[in-house]
């Protein structure tokens, strides 16, 4: 035994406990990403949880452990609440061990120091680990739940008229668009909020979802659904921070490490691109379909490929795992927009969008 022979026999009990708790938590978890989501990058870093408490609790040996263990005589067997019996669907199961989890990491920490200062503070580590995968898990679901199967998003500047905006709004919103993005860098303040009204009050009666690029305080201005930020605009935290936790935070992504610190980050969703060139933004790399291919093979976040997608090449998009696309030249520079709406939603069709 490495740990100081004065050290309660009760101690080592209770962190026997707090490590099965631990670990148990950490597994439930993990089968909800690996087994529910179909999410590899969520499923790995639980699994590097487990690992990481197995291995931080191997200070106490194991014959220790079993030796201090006395499950008979713990009082807490018999406690138990109603709302322990009660989860209304596999998401309850995962949250409420992610709970307990971090519960338990916690009763690790604090008890640990009384081993070695050192081991607190490991355990404290992973405590954060265990706080940003719950962090990945929420946003995961939350967007899931809030995009369902959406497919089509698609992006526009906001006309040269307030009437021609909102008959655009209205025509992509019947085609068939899931969400709408407005997308306008050369508007003056007053009128992106007057036309990012009229998306959102549009979007709203057609059941489609409104998003405004770039600005956070227009998107609540306007009462639209959510926001989208690049990699050099705001966090998802400061989005979060003005937006609220009820509208969306979307970030562009355009390498496989910048989609896996989106999701560890809370976003609602992912642009992923560019996937083709584009005629509506310059790019000087294209991480193309490989990058939709590395997204579409780990992540289960709703995820739009972007980036010079058309109803000729958008099969390639989906051959590539991918059945959600961003576009915006493909149909706001359509001679028919509704007709270019229609085939994209057309091969986007099928199984759900994942
Ligand atoms: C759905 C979607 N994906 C990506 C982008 C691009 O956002 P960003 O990188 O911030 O570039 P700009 O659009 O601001 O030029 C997007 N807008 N929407
Ligand atoms: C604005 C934008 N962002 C991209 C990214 O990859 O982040 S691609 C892109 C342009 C999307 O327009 P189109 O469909 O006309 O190419
Ligand atoms: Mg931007």
């Amino acid at each position: 035994m490495n740990h100081p022979n004065t050290l309660n026999h009760r101690v080592i009990r209770l962190l026997d406990a707090s490590l099965n708790r631990a670990s148990e938590g950490a597994r439930v978890v993990e089968d909800y990403a690996r087994f529910v989501l179909d999410d590899a990058h969520l499923a790995r870093l639980a699994k590097e949880l487990r690992h990481g408490i197995a291995a931080a609790g191997g200070i106490l040996p194991l014959a220790d452990r079993l030796a201090c263990r006395d499950t008979p005589g713990d009082v807490g067997t018999a406690i138990s609440t109603a709302s322990e019996g009660q989860r209304t669907d596999a998401w309850a199961v995962c949250a409420a061990s992610l709970g307990r989890l971090q519960e338990a990491i916690r009763s690790l920490e604090e008890y640990g120091k009384t081993i070695d200062p050192a081991l607190g503070a490991r355990f404290e580590r992973l405590r954060y680990d265990a706080y940003t995968l719950a962090s990945g898990l929420g946003g995961t679901q939350r967007g899931r739940e809030r995009l369902g199967d959406a497919r089509l998003y698609v992006l526009i500047d906001g006309s040269e008229s307030s009437e021609a905006f909102a008959r655009r709004v209205e025509t992509l919103c019947e085609a068939g668009a899931d969400v709408l993005q407005l997308r306008d860098k050369s508007l003056d303040d007053r009128t992106l909020v007057e036309r990012a009204r009229h998306l959102a009050s549009l979007c709203r009666r057609h059941g489609v979802t409104s998003i405004i690029n770039d600005r956070a305080d227009i998107a609540v201005a306007a009462g639209a659904d959510g926001i989208h930020v690049g990699q050099e605009e705001l966090t998802v935290a400061d989005a979060r921070s003005v937006v609220g936790p009820g509208r969306l935070v979307g970030v562009s992504t355009h390498s496989i490490e910048q989609a896996r610190t989106a999701v560890l980050a809370g976003a609602d969703y992912l642009g992923v691109g560019p996937t083709f060139p584009s005629t509506t933004k310059a790019f000087a790399e294209f991480p193309g379909l490989d990058f939709v291919r590395q997204v579409a093979a780990e992540v289960s976040l709703p995820a739009f490929a972007i980036g010079g997608i058309t109803p000729a090449n958008v099969s390639e998009v989906v051959t590539a795992g991918l059945r959600r696309v961003a576009v915006s030249g493909a149909v706001s520079g359509a001679s028919d927009p509704i007709a270019a709406v229609e085939s994209l939603v057309a091969t986007l069709g099928g199984q759900s969008a994942g």
